[in-house]
């Protein structure tokens, strides 16, 4: 089976983590060998990034600072195991990918979508997934899910202030309807069991 390469996007406490551990169960039992990563993150180097990003003061880097940080994270992730999982005609889902920066520090933090991708065509090649599947889910449901799990101790990107956020979650949307081929919009409501078929669903040509 050839290999494909599977993003999930979308702002704090939609679900992401908890439906790439499913959707990768899910595809496992229809006899597909797949790696779950996640980003930051993701190969040795990029979790020693991801440290550096999400903990300690809200003021530690500069917004520029941080997309140059992301971007240098995904290029190690993609080099040592993106591509070779890919390679191996392994499917791999991933908790976020470029989008999340072009959603954040692109849109959020105004630092533009063209500067964004041009750091990622500098560390990845401007490498993209096949399939992008944005989670929605309403603001107030979201932020309940995230309150209970972060227990008031969110880190330095969960604890910006929810305009912020709006920024983020509209330009994910601004994304995903500029190009319909690669996204999907999932609709994150309800059990987490009751969303996992909609993402295998989502995916379903290629099964
Ligand atoms: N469908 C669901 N119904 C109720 N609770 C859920 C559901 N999906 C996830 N949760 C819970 O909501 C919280 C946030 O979920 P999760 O960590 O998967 O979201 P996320 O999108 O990865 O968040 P973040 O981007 O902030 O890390 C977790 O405590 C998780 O157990
Ligand atoms: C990849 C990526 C992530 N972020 C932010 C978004 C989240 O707040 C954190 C990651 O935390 P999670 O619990 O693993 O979702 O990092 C970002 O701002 N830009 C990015 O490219």
């Amino acid at each position: 089976m050839t290999g494909r390469f599977i993003s999930l996007e979308g702002g704090e406490g939609v679900g992401k983590s908890t439906q790439a551990r499913l959707f990768a169960a899910a595809l496992r039992e229809r006899g597909v060998e797949v790696v779950e990563t996640r980003e930051p993150g993701g190969s040795p180097g990029a979790e020693a990034i991801r440290a550096l990003l999400l903990q300690g003061e809200a003021e530690r880097w500069t917004a520029r600072t941080e997309a140059l940080l992301f971007a240098a994270a995904r290029a190690d992730h993609v080099a040592r195991t993106i591509r070779p999982a890919l390679a191996a005609d392994k499917w791999v889902v991933c908790d976020r990918f470029l989008d999340s920066s072009l959603a954040y520090q692109g849109g959020a933090d105004g630092l533009g979508e063209d500067l964004i991708r041009a750091l990622h065509a500098i560390g990845s090649e401007g490498f993209l997934p096949d399939r992008t599947l944005l989670l929605a889910l309403p603001e107030a449901v979201a932020m309940e899910r995230e309150a209970i799990r972060d227990a008031g101790r969110p880190d330095r990107f969960g604890a910006r202030d929810p305009e912020y956020h709006r920024k983020v979650t509209a330009t994910f949307r601004r994304l995903a309807d500029a190009e319909p081929a690669r996204w999907r919009i999932i609709d994150a409501s309800g059990e987490a069991d009751m969303v996992t078929p909609r993402l295998v669903e989502s995916v379903s040509e290629w099964l």
